[in-house]
């Protein structure tokens, strides 16, 4: 059944930042009904950059909710990154822990995960330091605008990342296709994007409310991805756990996907 589409106002009334770390970033593996989904996106992502072809300036994290997963990989290897979401409490989250405040969630498990993936090329402390210097800035975005940081006009990225946000604010394929379309002009031809996204969800739990996710599959995510002129490079997907012990949310696979711009 899908579920009623939660809104962006929902979203900004109602989100709790701290308590979606709390119930999906407290461990290494992401929230224990879900299956070891945040191990696999890590893994992934660290062997998808660790490829050397995923570098350069400017990357821009869209949708980032209050989570740092992705900028501690992506640090190593983008001079800057910008990092973004619709909800004001996830941006004020991010700041909290750039800036050191306590009550800041604590990154560090992630931190070492990826450190030792990485055969502890850096220490924990120099990882997140080094995440500290090059997120520049952290900003309003909505991937329903057609420039999503309206109304700032960004230089063209060298690669994108967005983890589980379209299918969040998405209410139907087409709008998800727009939404698409919208963060591509955010890219530089050639520029790389990458999407960590759940397939055949349609709601994940956070305290005493249901979100909906837009119910997608694999043919749906490649072909709207082509009909944008992206060529995809990498595709990954991992089985969600049995739907009757998981009692957060619903998806059957979650993914990671790497995709170039053409033109
Ligand atoms: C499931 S959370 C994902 C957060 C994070 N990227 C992660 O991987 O855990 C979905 C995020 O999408 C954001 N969102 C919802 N509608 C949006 C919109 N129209 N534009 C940008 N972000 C939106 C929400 O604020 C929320 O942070």
């Amino acid at each position: 059944m899908q579920h009623d589409f939660t809104e962006g106002e929902f979203y900004q009334a109602n989100f709790e930042a701290a308590a979606y770390l709390t119930t999906y970033y407290s461990s290494e593996t992401g929230n224990a009904f879900e299956g070891s989904q945040l191990s696999f996106t890590l893994s992934t992502l660290c062997q998808a950059f660790a490829s050397g072809h995923i570098t350069g300036k400017l990357l821009i994290d869209i949708g980032s909710g209050p989570t740092l997963h992705n900028a501690l990989i992506a640090s190593e290897y983008f001079q800057e990154i910008i990092m973004s979401d619709y909800v004001e409490c996830n941006r004020k989250e991010i700041e909290k822990w750039l800036r050191r405040e306590s009550g800041a969630h604590d990154w560090s498990h992630v931190s070492k995960f990826i450190c030792d993936i990485e055969g502890k090329r850096s220490t924990i402390e120099e990882r997140e330091e080094k995440t500290r210097s090059v997120i520049k800035q952290v900003l309003k975005c909505d991937v329903t605008q057609i420039n999503p940081f309206h109304p700032i006009v960004l230089e063209p990225a060298d690669c994108l990342l967005t983890s589980l946000c379209l299918e969040s604010a998405c209410k139907d394929q087409e709008a998800y296709q727009n939404a698409l379309g919208n963060i591509a002009t955010l890219l530089k031809p050639g520029g790389t994007l990458i999407i960590i996204g759940m397939l055949k969800e349609t709601f994940y739990t956070l305290g005493k409310y249901k979100y909906s996710c837009l119910y997608i599959d694999q043919n749906f995510v490649k072909s709207a991805l082509q009909k944008q002129g992206f060529v995809i490079q990498k595709f990954e997907a991992k089985p969600g756990p049995d739907k009757a012990t998981n009692i957060m949310s619903d998806f059957e696979e979650i993914f990671v996907l790497v995709a170039q711009k053409t033109g």
